[in-house]
């Protein structure tokens, strides 16, 4: 899931970043997307509005949901029996793609379009193909990406930036835990 969440931060929308990344039953990732408009359509020219009178004027029409994407980029032959993990339930035109991809479970952290006709109608079609959807709570809120964290070793020495402090502590405590054997 942090996957699906470092792929969205690449989308373009300015209100909704979301991502997506399946992996195989052996839990390798195989694809991973974010929702972006469609090649050759370029991010700076296409509209990324949400409520102008015009529909061609809004982002709606145009932009690839992160799921689609996550299938078209999958680096294997196909998806069959993978599991997505994607920030946001799907929509119904997600729905109807993982269906035929052949995926197997839909693993989300959001539904809170849940009352949309476009999630009951996604639910409905899930259901019936027999495509199982959970939700996942994450056990920690963060993940913090250091690049430094590269150097550690080679420093001698733990990171002294707040930033920092927050994965030496994390990593601090995972060892501590470890050694105790938890
Ligand atoms: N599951 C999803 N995957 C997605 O990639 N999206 C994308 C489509 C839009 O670019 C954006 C939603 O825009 P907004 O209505 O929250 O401003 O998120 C949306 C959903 C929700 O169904
Ligand atoms: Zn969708």
């Amino acid at each position: 899931m942090a996957t699906a969440f470092l792929a969205a931060k690449r989308s373009k929308d300015p209100c909704s970043q979301v991502g997506a990344c399946i992996v195989n039953e052996n839990n390798v990732i195989v694809g991973t997307g974010y929702n972006g408009m469609p090649k050759g359509c370029d991010d700076d020219e296409f509209p990324w509005a949400k409520k102008s009178k015009n529909a061609l004027e809004n982002k709606y029409l145009y932009v690839c949901h992160a799921e689609v994407n996550a299938i078209l980029n999958k680096n294997s032959a196909d998806v069959k029996n993978c599991t997505l993990f994607v920030a946001l339930f799907p929509c119904n035109e997600c729905a109807k793609v993982i269906i035929q991809s052949g995926i197997k479970e839909v693993v989300y952290i959001s539904d809170k379009h849940a009352h949309k006709t476009h999630t009951i109608a996604s639910k409905r079609m899930l259901n019936a193909a027999g495509i199982s959807y959970r939700q996942f709570i994450p056990r920690q809120k963060q993940i913090v990406i250091d690049f430094s964290e590269i150097n550690w070793n080679e420093m001698n020495q733990l990171p002294s930036t707040p930033v920092k402090d927050i994965n030496a502590h994390t990593q601090k405590e995972k060892l501590k835990e470890e050694d105790q054997g938890k």
